[in-house]
């Protein structure tokens, strides 16, 4: 890298819009949505996707609710024009549904594109070229006034081409490439003379998609590009103003989101953004952004692994598992103090009476988007009692008492240390039976026991393998634990003094099961946790009491 990389790199030019008004607008409605995924993410891709895999992302797009979708560049080739044409004559494009097509400005690409569509009920063609100045040197070799030509030299195909076809709904879509480096009053000039020759109306508006073709500034600077366009336009109430943005600075989510504030009409973008070089916008992030502000976004992704699933298939390219609200982790703690706050969070939720989403750390109901709970808090080194406690909880039921929480928690923290790996719910369940269910090797093995006397004055008798023999011990207290207490102390001289005791049951009907906890103190001050499990309480909290008699 330069010391100086001024010496290379020019900063971005601001916009001169002092009295901008798009910073203090928020998002209120959905735009109209367009899905390039079967254009621009496909001509992005190693191996563009073939009929077979455009196909199911196509009927996935239809799922997710899309109702404009730029299907493909018929011009490209055999495999796109086919698809496109075989696509129109099929019965999977829903009335609702308008397909789109992209074209270069060339007479032939134009008719060839046309051709593709041939009894469509509906479709947009969309027309293209470069504007801005790089592109005018460099690639066109053209002044300004050669480059208007191109424009309006396709609009002219565009009008003639469609009114040979008057059964098919056309509408007309214009992109000033590059439009995010261009001279912004050069657009206005290029698009304002498309518009000459397609005359929209308020009623047949044109499509004027404003593209961010390379991102090259701060999203705020986009916003100001869409709302100086915006005013300056002639006709505004017939054109729809359309967002293409693209994610070269890691912005292209923010840069549509300002520019829907700037009063843009339509955004156009790729599930889970895939697109050229870093992406185009991801319109799974925008609509889900706008979702947890409370705006329906008009695109049903409640099936979000469906989504990630199809996209990974077509496209051969793996998401990331930090993208947002998609990717594998995102729903996912591991950390301490976070698994704390969420399982926290999720019984507040539970015992509150309003609806209204607020467990800390996650912005969205993982249930929304068809995700489940269980995998919501995950164990490894850096998790704390928590976490562990809710893998519990999640996968057997058991409520642990916190402090007996934080006793596992350091078991299951060695386990972590020793395997320094990700511990799944049997790992931990594993460890938590080891450490504080019968063995048969244990000082202490209950084989059955009888409970008599009267109230206060109970009766413990049981038949227990102390040490691998069979004895029959017994104790007398005011309860059953007292009772189970002083037989211990009358077989082996040690009093452990119950200091808590908790109890719930698991499950509901003949199938419910009892869990006791107690926590004793031992006569040199130790503390120790003993857990029962019985399908009855009673003997769920003699087993527990044995329980923390073996772990002294
Ligand atoms: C920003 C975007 O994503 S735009 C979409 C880009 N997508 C694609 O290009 C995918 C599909 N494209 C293709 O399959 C091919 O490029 C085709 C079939 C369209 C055209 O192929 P070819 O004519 O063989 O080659 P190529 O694309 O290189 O054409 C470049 C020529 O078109 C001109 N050109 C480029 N864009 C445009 C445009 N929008 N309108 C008119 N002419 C254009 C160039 O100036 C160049 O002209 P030159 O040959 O006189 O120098
Ligand atoms: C054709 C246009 C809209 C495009 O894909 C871009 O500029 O990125």
């Amino acid at each position: 890298m330069l010391r100086d990389p001024s010496t290379k790199y020019r900063p971005f030019p601001p916009i001169d819009l002092p009295d901008r008004q798009w910073p203090s607008r928020t998002i209120t409605q959905p735009p109209r949505w367009l899905s390039t995924d079967l254009r621009d993410g496909n001509q992005a891709l190693i191996d563009p996707m073939d009929a077979e895999k455009k196909t199911r992302f196509f009927d996935l797009l239809v799922r997710v609710g899309l109702k404009e979708i730029e299907v493909g560049f018929p011009a490209a080739g055999a495999t796109e024009f086919d698809f496109i044409s075989g696509l129109v004559t099929s019965d999977r494009v829903p009335d609702d549904v308008a397909i789109q097509v992209l074209t270069q400005s060339r007479r032939d690409l134009i008719e060839t594109s046309f051709a593709s569509l041939d009894g469509a009920h509906s479709a947009i063609v969309h027309l293209y070229n470069a504007v801005s100045p790089a592109w005018r040197r460099i690639v066109f070799g053209m002044t300004r006034d050669e480059v208007r030509g191109i424009a309006i030299d396709g609009a002219k195909v565009l009008r003639d081409e469609a009114a040979k076809r008057p059964h098919t709904k056309w509408q007309f879509e214009y992109s000033p490439e590059t439009f995010s480096t261009a001279e912004l009053d050069f657009s206005v000039e290029v698009c304002a003379a498309v518009m000459d020759i397609l005359r929209p109306t308020p009623q047949t508006p044109i499509i004027l998609n404003l593209p961010a073709t390379v991102e090259c500034a701060t999203p705020n600077v986009y916003a100001d590009q869409i709302e100086w366009f915006a005013r300056h336009i002639p006709n505004r109430d017939s054109v729809v103003i359309s967002l293409h943005t693209h994610n070269d600075r890691g912005t292209g989510v923010a840069a549509a989101e300002l520019g829907m504030m700037a009063g843009a009409d339509r955004v156009e973008g790729c599930l889970l953004g895939n697109g050229e070089r870093t992406g185009n916008c991801d319109l799974v992030t925008i609509a889900l952004n706008m979702y947890t502000q409370g705006i329906d976004p008009r695109l049903d992704l409640s099936d979000i692994d469906d989504v990630v699933k199809t996209v990974n298939y077509c496209t051969n390219i793996p998401i990331h598992p930090r993208t947002p609200y998609a990717g594998d982790l995102v729903f996912t703690a591991f950390s301490g103090s976070h698994q704390d706050a969420i399982k926290k969070g999720f019984a507040a939720q539970d015992a509150r009476n309003d609806d209204y989403w607020e467990v800390p750390y996650l912005p969205i109901d993982p249930a929304d988007l068809g995700r489940s709970y269980e995998a919501v808090i995950r164990v490894n080194s850096q998790s704390g009692k928590g976490g562990v406690a809710w893998v519990i909880e999640q996968d057997k039921g058991l409520k642990l008492p916190k402090r007996l929480q934080a006793d596992f928690s350091r078991h299951v923290q060695a386990l972590a240390d020793e395997t320094s790996r990700e511990l799944n719910a049997a790992d931990i369940w594993a460890r938590f039976e080891s450490t504080y269910l019968p063995r048969e090797r244990d000082r202490f093995v209950l084989r059955d026991y009888e409970e008599s006397g009267t109230a206060g004055q109970r009766v413990f008798v049981g038949n227990v393998a102390v040490d691998g023999e069979e004895r029959s011990i017994s104790g007398r207290g005011n309860g059953l634990i007292s009772g189970v207490i002083a037989a211990i102390a009358g077989s082996t001289g040690s009093v452990l003094d119950v200091i808590d005791y908790n109890e719930h049951a698991i499950g509901h009907g003949a199938d419910a099961q009892a869990a006791a906890y107690v926590e004793c103190r031992t006569p040199d001050g130790r503390t120790i946790f003993g857990v029962g499990l019985d399908t009855d309480i009673a003997t769920a909290s003699v087993r527990a009491v044995l329980s923390a008699a073996n772990r002294a």
